[in-house]
Formats: structure tokens, sequence, C-alpha cells
């Protein structure tokens, strides 16, 4: 491809056809998206040459990190023999059979089966049929209820949409659908006033046995939540958040998917979180990482207790899709998995550069702008204040309608930099290959826009 891109000309058509996820298309087609062209490593290069440090690897995916040749040569030679087969009809193929049996192994020991998605979406749309599915085989035809969190992401299908619980979708379609109930987020900062974070974690887990009475056992067949909640701004539970769930679902029998769309293929320093917050989900929901956004894949780790159930006794399970086991994508995934385990980037994170980056990061509480900083693994997040308070409670945001999130994201992206806003909450993700001399130039960055915002917003009166 030409290195000089006709960047007006590739914007008037993107702004004639092309309609973007999660986009007011009228304002965005005043100013023109921003065209990506080429990625190596943790950078990314527009087309009109300029080089920025992806710290959101792409949407939390692109955990091995960009140009990685081996994966695209796997493809190549996949698409080269079978480029597509479906599994229905008693038919299945090779690199999905090889993917299942290599998730099996790297997942933690309740897990002997794989259902392949074409998306994290689709994978949580087939985690509440197949709960509901579960409980009816078992004669439980009243158990369908899932319980949610607010401000949680679980994906923008209609199940997907409702299990999230994000005000702004739910809006958007009459969502959610019947039997979806909320509860609160664990998030200490927004709720955990006067309380300490250990304690704030067991009032927060208190809230689902609550919901549960509400609802009535006997009518609630699933609990479903991120271990670190992404799009709803890196909201880091306590520590006795998530066994204090595990026991409340044990207690009534509950079960309990854990979303790790984003936290799963290493994210945090473990294959899949659940082993770092010490539950024993019945399923997982996996994407992203799986390929490395390489090739879009998604699907469910489905734990023996609802795989046996499902299996032994419920016949015919009525559900799929035409791109679940695509074999294309699963050959991404495995040489994404391989190159993860012959980088030895789970342990990398785990042991070095995890804890390097939470050193780095924790340092811009410093910053006059920055009211808490706090992160797990390779996920991070920071909090805008215009007045720092004693304490983390007691930090004074700015008016939202500000959008200060959005000014600093500004400053970001026009000096080499992408880190993602959510509200006055700047967040990052980046690869998992980046290593502590790259970690160093991403803080140097981060802070120098923190201090290009504060300028600014002092220069606006706003402090
Ligand atoms: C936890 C979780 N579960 C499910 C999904 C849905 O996956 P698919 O998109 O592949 O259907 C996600 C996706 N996460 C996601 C998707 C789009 C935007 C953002 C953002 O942070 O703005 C995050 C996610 O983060």
């Amino acid at each position: 491809r030409p290195e000089v891109y006709d960047t007006a000309a590739i914007q008037k058509l993107d702004t004639a056809h092309y309609m973007h996820p999660f986009t007011d298309h009228k304002a965005l087609g005043e100013k023109g998206a921003r065209v990506m062209v080429r990625g190596e490593g943790i950078y990314l290069w527009d087309s009109q040459g300029k080089k920025v440090l992806d710290g959101m690897s792409g949407l939390w995916c692109v955990n091995v990190g960009y140009g990685r040749t081996s994966i695209s040569e796997a493809v190549y030679k996949q698409m080269e023999t079978l480029p597509f087969y479906n599994s229905f009809f008693n038919t299945t193929n090779i690199p999905a059979v090889e993917l299942a049996a290599k998730l099996v192994k790297i997942s933690p020991p309740q897990f002997n089966h794989v259902y392949f998605t074409g998306s994290g979406s689709e994978g949580n749309d087939t985690n509440l049929r197949m709960v509901r599915r579960y409980w009816d085989v078992l004669g439980y035809k009243e158990r369908h209820t899932i319980i949610s969190r607010h401000n949680a992401y679980h994906g923008s299908t209609v199940a997907g949409a409702s299990l999230g619980g994000m005000d702004g979708m739910h809006a958007q379609g009459g969502l959610p659908i019947p039997g979806i109930v909320h509860i609160g987020q664990p998030n200490y900062l927004e709720s955990g006033r006067g309380m300490t974070e250990d304690e704030f974690g067991i009032e927060a887990a208190s809230w689902l046995e609550k919901k549960i009475l509400e609802v009535g056992a006997d009518k609630v067949a699933a609990f479903i939540g991120e271990p670190i909640q992404g799009a709803g701004g890196v909201v880091i539970p306590p520590a006795t958040y998530w066994p204090e769930i595990q026991r409340i679902c044990d207690k009534y029998g509950i079960l309990l998917i854990a979303d790790e769309v984003i936290c799963g293929f290493g994210r945090l320093g473990k294959w899949f979180a659940s082993e770092l917050f010490g539950i024993k989900p019945d399923l997982i929901t996996f994407a992203k990482g799986v390929t490395s956004g390489y090739v879009p894949l998604g699907g469910v780790l489905v734990g023996d207790r609802v795989a046996n159930v499902l299996i032994e006794k419920g016949g015919e399970f009525n559900h799929g899709f035409t791109y679940s086991g695509h074999p294309v994508a699963c050959a991404a995934a495995l040489e994404n998995i391989r190159i993860i385990e012959d980088e030895k980037l789970v342990e990398r994170v785990g042991s070095e550069t995890g804890p390097y980056l939470k050193k780095r990061f924790a340092e811009l509480a410093d910053h006059p702008l920055v009211g808490y900083a706090d992160s797990c693994g390779f996920v991070a997040g920071l909090n805008l204040v215009r007045v720092k308070g004693a304490t983390v409670h007691e930090n004074v945001p700015f008016d939202e309608e500000l959008a200060v999130g959005m000014v600093c994201r500004g400053y970001m992206f026009g000096n080499g930099m992408i880190m993602r806003a959510v509200g006055d909450r700047m967040i990052i993700a980046p690869p998992l290959v980046m290593t502590c001399a790259q970690i160093d130039e991403m803080i140097a960055l981060i802070r120098h826009c923190l201090d290009l915002t504060y300028a600014d917003v002092q220069q606006r009166g706003w402090l």
C-alpha cells in the first residue's frame, strides 16, 4: 500500500457510507475519522504518517501487539486449505478441535468443553441460553433470571446489552429484556465512603444476596460479572468481593458466569482472572485476547456442572452460529496462544511488567489533576479531579458537562498516545508485550498530556 494516503478522500467516503459502532455519525462527519493504516508492536500509524503508542491494545484485545507475521502466515495457510466450513450437521474441522483442546489445557480444571462464537456478545447470548437450558433440563423451569451489575459491559446484542448495565444502551431499544436484573457495582470510589475497601467488598457482594431474596432464589439462574469491569472504567473490586460473591452463589446454588472477554488471556497476569480473584465460575466468556483481535473469535468455556447436564441429559442444544468454530479464526487463535506461551507473556505480566506498570502508574497520583490512580496487571485507570481531597472520597470532581476526560484524550491523541476516557476516568490496557522501557515511555507521555490538560483547564478557569 502507498505510504501516502488521500486522507480527505477516505474520510469523505467513510462519512458517506460507513456507520461506525457507538458513534454520532453526523458529529463524526463534521471532523472526519482518523484513518489507521498500519500497526507494529505497540505502535500504530495513521494515514498522515503520525505514529501513536496504542495504550488501549486496539480495543483491549491486541495482547501480542501488531505485526505478528506468524499469525498472518497461519491464517493464510488455513485460508488456502479450508477457508470455511461449519460445525453443524455432525461435521468439525481440525483448528476448532485443536483450539478447544488447547483452551481446556490452559483454563482452570473445571473446564473440559468449549462453545465457539464470533464475538464476546454472542458468547454472552450463549451463556443466557445455556444457563436457562441447564435449569430447564433439571426440571427447574422457573430459574430463568440472571443477575448482573449496573455499569457492566457484556456486549451489544439484545441479550448482551441487557446483561450489561449501561443505561444509555438500555434506553435505545427497550432494554433490558425480561429476566435480567442488576445490582450495584463494586466501585469503592463511588459507593465506599466511610468504609475500608475490605468492608465495602463484603457490602457490595451482599447486594447480590439481597437481590436473590427479592427475586426468589428459586427463580435465579445465574450471576454474571467481569472480574474487573473494563468498558465501565476499569472498576477493580476490593479483594473481599469475589470470594463473597462465590460464597453467595454456592449458598443458593446459582451458576456463576465470569465474563473474561477483557480479563482473559494473560491481561491480569494469569491465563484467566478467575484464578486471580479466587472464584470457580461455571462459565467463562472469552473473545478479544484469544486471537489478539487479528480475526474475530469468541466463545464460552463450559464448566463440567453445566456441560455434563447439557451433554448427558439435554439432547440437541438448539443454538449456534454460522461462524462457530471458524477454522481460520481458530488457526489465528492457536498461533496467538503459542506466541503468548512461547514469550511467557502471562508470567511476565504477572511477575515483571505488571508490577512495574503498577509502580510507575501509581506515581501519576502526585499530579495535581489526578485524584486516584489504580491498576491490576495490564489494566489501569486514573481519575481527573478539580480538587484533590485528603482522602479519595473527598476529591471534588469536575462538572460532567465540561468533559475534561475528552479534553485530556484529545491531548493524548495529539501527542502520540491512545488512552481511553470513560467520563473523567482515563484508562489504559496496553499490549502485554510492552517492556519496562516502553512503560517508562508511556508514563512520560501520559504525564506530559496531563500537564497540557492541566494548563488548559487552568486557562479556561475550570479549576
Ligand atoms: C467484558 C466484555 N464482554 C463482552 C464484550 C462484547 O464483545 P464483542 O464486542 O466482541 O461482542 C466486551 C467488549 N468490550 C468492548 C466493546 C466495545 C467497546 C468497548 C469500550 O471499552 O469502549 C469495550 C467486553 O468488554
